[in-house]
């Protein structure tokens, strides 16, 4: 029996929506209810939808999808590892097909749905319009399924009729119903209206490779520990292990096929992480020696900690505003068996430092993670256009105050992973005047790229030398 649920949904900013006719024109309510416990079975293909439409649901009122995904997980004690993957591959392709699906059900239902049954109908047309040939279920698998799930929750149980008739009348319709939302910037590229916007203005030639690329799911890359073997050597290993993979960057693997960190041959004894190989420019960037003294000062997880650490034996202190982000440096550190000092404080403070100075530091500053789309496809929907400029001001002060704390003759890497140059350049560019600080060589703004030979996301590099 599903019992009622009690716990109300978060209600943040109202998230942007495509373009609606007008019955759908009015505010979305938030759900009342997030508390999925369901008589389905974990093997059904209803059960993960539900659990996927619960996720979106959540999304839609401000919750990260990460997290999202961990609060339906934790109200299901019975999930197995499969359905937990198909939660989460379901929501992941809802959200990269978002803008299309929302203007779809714009077109076909009656009325606006409540947000449970638009989050399921999204999950269901990012499966029935998947790009992906051949599609992951049989059409007819998806609709009967997505009709047993609506009907599973008292959320959705009385709009069953509806969701039948909408994906029914997808399959009879598809091209024509495409072509007709596909007219739709929103629906065409899945980002909200004021992020294509963004992109077009900041990268008139790219924009339209860099939103496709953002639609586009990820590579698994890994850093090879330089501590423990070497790129040929582990590529060698991956090959016995019968796992393709190439390099693509001076520490950077890309294997063929995403694999469970749990398959990786290495991992758990600290031979390999999981990193974008553009993420894989800032330690060797930085350029630390042996002994120095070096503050990571937004270090959270830990990528970057851990392969300066891996690349010289200096002195790091890695420091979050997040404690419980932090830990998880902590835990990276312990498997790859490397020692750093953990700081959980604001960058933007000196009240955390002993007064003695680094000689290099590296801040790699929160930001709208606009160029790390791909991995989080979820961001798109849940940023605001005011967040570029809150961010790229708090990013400010953050860079301000660090840079009174690096030694005469000492570098500062600044990295973002955003698109936006009122984070990036402009924010370099205005940094550079204000302290006078020499600006070294350094990438720019690296767009996201893929094909042969490389593959990474899209990042930011400036790096700033103090006069000694
Ligand atoms: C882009 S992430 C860092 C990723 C990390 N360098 C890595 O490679 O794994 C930005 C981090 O900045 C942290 N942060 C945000 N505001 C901060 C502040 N005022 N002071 C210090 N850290 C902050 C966030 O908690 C987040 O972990």
């Amino acid at each position: 029996m599903n019992k009622r649920p009690t716990l109300s949904l978060k209600s943040a900013a109202k998230p942007a929506a495509p373009k609606m006719r007008a019955s759908h024109a009015r505010e979305l309510k938030p759900a009342l209810q997030t508390n999925f416990q369901t008589s389905l079975k974990p093997d059904a293909l209803a059960y993960s939808l539900m659990g996927a439409a619960n996720a979106i649901a959540q999304v839609r009122t401000g919750t990260n999808l990460p997290l999202a995904l961990g609060h339906v997980w934790g109200r299901l004690p019975e999930i197995t590892p499969q359905a937990r993957g198909a939660m989460q591959d379901i929501s992941y392709r809802a959200m990269r097909q978002l803008g299309q699906s929302e203007a779809l059900v714009s077109l076909m239902a009656p009325k606006a749905p409540e947000p449970l049954v638009s989050a399921l109908l999204s999950c269901a047309l990012a499966l029935l319009a998947s790009p992906d040939e051949p599609r992951p279920y049989e059409d007819f698998t998806v609709v009967d399924q997505t009709v047993t799930a609506a009907e599973s929750h008292p959320d959705t149980a009385r709009a069953k009729g509806m969701v039948n008739a909408v994906l029914r009348r997808f399959l009879r319709e598809r091209q024509a119903l495409l072509d007709a939302v596909l007219l739709q910037p929103v629906a065409k590229w899945n980002y909200p209206q004021w992020w294509i916007d963004a992109a077009k203005t900041a990268w008139p030639q790219q924009w339209q490779a860099i939103l496709a690329s953002g639609n586009s799911a990820p590579p698994l890359t890994l850093r090879v520990n330089a501590r423990h073997t070497t790129v040929e050597q582990y590529l060698a290993k991956l090959a016995a292990a019968g796992i393709g993979a190439s390099q693509i960057g001076p520490y950077a693997v890309r294997l063929d096929k995403a694999v469970g960190v749990q398959l990786i041959p290495g991992f758990a004894d600290g031979e390999v992480s999981v990193q974008d190989a553009g993420a894989q420019l800032a330690a060797p960037l930085l350029d630390v020696q042996n002994g120095m003294r070096v503050l990571d000062a937004c270090a959270a997880p830990g990528g970057k900690t851990c392969h300066i650490l891996e690349l010289a034996d200096a002195d790091v202190t890695a420091l979050d505003a997040d404690a419980k982000r932090l830990a998880r440096v902590g835990e990276n550190l312990q498997r790859l068996q490397l020692k750093a000092s953990l700081q959980a404080a604001d960058a933007q403070n000196k009240d955390w430092w002993d007064g003695q100075q680094y000689d290099r530091i590296l801040a790699d500053v929160p930001c709208t993670a606009s160029g790390i789309v791909r991995r989080h496809p979820d961001i798109r929907w849940l940023r605001r256009k005011a967040d570029t400029l809150q961010l790229a001001t708090l990013s400010g002060k953050i860079l301000d105050n660090l840079w009174q704390m690096l030694a005469p003759g000492g570098k500062l890497l600044f990295v973002t992973c955003s698109l936006w140059p009122q984070e990036s350049e402009a924010q370099a560019a205005a940094f550079a005047v204000r302290h006078q600080a020499v600006r070294l060589d350094a990438p720019g703004q690296l767009l996201p790229a893929g094909g042969s030979g490389q593959d990474h996301d899209g990042l930011f590099y400036a790096l700033f030398q103090k006069n000694a």
